[in-house]
């Protein structure tokens, strides 16, 4: 079966490669010339753990190539999958512009029978609207069958979610729909993934449905950190005894600065303004709240920053570990650690920042914040240091070594991962507290 994949970035380009390495030939489309010569040369275009491996695999292999050209994928291939962005748009709806782009670029070319599968996350409605889309564009083209199958692949674990898929869900109108997408992902489905065959409504909503479950699951535990924060209790070993139950569990239960991503706070936005434009202001109202808890997290991190600085943050200089919405990633959408680095800055204080890869993009994205090129050396001179990225470098950090670079040795540890028994021995002052430090 030939497959081309319209779309390559993070998810695009991992579900071209994770194609091939089925076995199908595969074409990635995308409009940026650059993004496609650079995979075309076998190496990702964003820092992905083993994503450069099998793309090199597989262009080395003749498997797998990219191109801007509709014109080469619309009579060669039987399925499309579409994996543009679906970006937020107006009072936080999703914004479809690309998967229309899409469509009217490719609905003129095509010729015979074509599946095409959406992998986009988009609003409950979106398969149907591109059905008619398609059947206007097309004039009513015999076997062109629109299906959506949401990708639930995490950054940072992008190759093996795709590889071995905790559950695959397949939005079909047809039998024949279901048997392509069957065919398809034979492989995980015989390593025992389990499949979801729905409509494709059904389809289009458990993505949404889950991302905001996740959202919720990580502001309702970083509530109860503030609360924690309070009290003196000690949120991580209230997240281990939560996370025993094996109907709450662990996964999504660590508090932090809160969640960002290309994911999780657009596709709250996009789901609450879906919610609530079909009548649903319960779902709306509690999904509001979710995001209030957000950005309440971020604001209250600055807060403990400054009550723990003699004099409060104009004028200090305060280190941060950390630019990338997690470890792991070069991603920096709507990262917690600068949207923290910018409050901090915004308060009259100078940010000097490092992260181990997303240095470049940060860059780029805020100018004024000055970069270090290691943990170390943003520390140098600091009134405080503030952990926002969970990355494993920063958990083999010598505080003793720290200490004697800093101006004065203040730790916020927002992402509650560092050793904070070998901080407070080596002499630094760490928060939040907990009864137990
Ligand atoms: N990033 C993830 O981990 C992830 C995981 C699951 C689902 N998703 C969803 O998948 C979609 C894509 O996510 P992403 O993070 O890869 O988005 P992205 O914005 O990083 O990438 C979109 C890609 O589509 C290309 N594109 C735009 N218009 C195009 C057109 N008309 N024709 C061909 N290519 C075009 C862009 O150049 C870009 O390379 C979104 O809906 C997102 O919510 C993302
Ligand atoms: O316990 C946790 C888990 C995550 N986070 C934060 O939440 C954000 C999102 O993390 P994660 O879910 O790991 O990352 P994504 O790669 O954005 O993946 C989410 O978004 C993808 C795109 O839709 C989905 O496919 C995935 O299933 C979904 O987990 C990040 O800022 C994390 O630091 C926490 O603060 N605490």
């Amino acid at each position: 079966m030939k497959i081309s994949v319209i779309g390559t970035n993070y998810l695009g380009a991992t579900t071209a490669a994770g194609l091939a390495e089925f076995g199908f030939d595969v074409v990635g489309v995308d409009i940026d010339e650059a993004r496609v010569k650079v995979l075309g040369s076998g190496r990702a275009p964003l820092y992905e753990p083993g994503l450069d491996e099998l793309l090199r695999k597989h262009t080395d292999s003749g498997r797998l190539r990219f191109t801007t050209d509709y014109r080469e994928v619309a009579d060669w291939a039987q399925v499309f999958f579409i994996c543009v962005g679906t970006p937020q748009g107006a009072h936080g709806a999703a914004d479809l512009s690309q998967v229309q782009a899409v469509v009217d670029t490719l609905a003129p070319l095509l010729t015979g029978p074509a599946l095409v599968v959406g992998r986009s996350t988009v609003p409950v409605g979106t398969a149907a609207w591109i059905g008619r889309r398609f059947a206007e564009r097309t004039g009513d083209l015999p076997g062109l069958e629109v299906a959506w199958q949401p990708e639930f692949l995490r950054e940072a674990h992008a190759v093996e979610d795709t590889l071995h898929p905790d559950r695959l869900v397949f939005g079909v109108c047809s039998e024949s729909a279901e048997r392509t997408l069957r065919e398809i992902f034979a492989r995980p489905i015989d390593e025992g993934s389990p499949v979801i065959v729905t409509d494709r409504e059904t389809a289009e909503l458990v993505k949404a449905a889950a991302n905001s479950f996740l959202a919720m699951k990580i502001s309702y535990i970083n509530a109860l950190a503030g609360l924690c924060e309070t009290v003196g209790a000690d949120v991580s070993t209230l997240a281990d005894a939560l996370g025993h139950d094996k109907r709450i569990g662990r996964g999504s239960l660590s508090a932090g600065p809160g969640y960002g991503g290309g994911c999780l706070p657009k596709d709250l936005h996009a789901f609450t303004a879906r919610a609530e434009e079909l009548g649903s202001t319960e779902l709306g109202g509690l999904l509001r709240q979710v995001d209030l808890i957000n950005s309440a997290r971020q604001a209250r991190i600055v807060g403990v920053l400054a009550e723990a600085l003699e004099g409060g943050l104009e004028g200090k200089a305060i280190a941060v570990l950390g630019a990338a919405f997690k470890a792991e990633t070069d991603d920096i959408r709507e990262s917690p650690a600068l949207s923290v680095a910018e409050l901090i800055r915004a308060r009259g204080a100078a940010v000097t920042l490092f992260d181990p890869q997303a240095m470049e993009n940060a860059r780029r994205a805020f100018p004024l914040i000055t970069y270090a090129d290691s943990a170390v050396d943003a520390c140098v001179g600091a009134h405080a240091v503030v952990h926002l990225t969970d990355w494993p470098q920063f958990r083999e950090l010598d505080p003793r070594a720290l200490r004697e670079v800093v101006a004065n040795p203040v730790l916020i540890d927002a992402r509650l991962s560092l050793d904070l028994d070998a901080w407070s021995e080596a002499g630094w002052a760490c928060h939040p507290r907990t009864a137990k430090a």
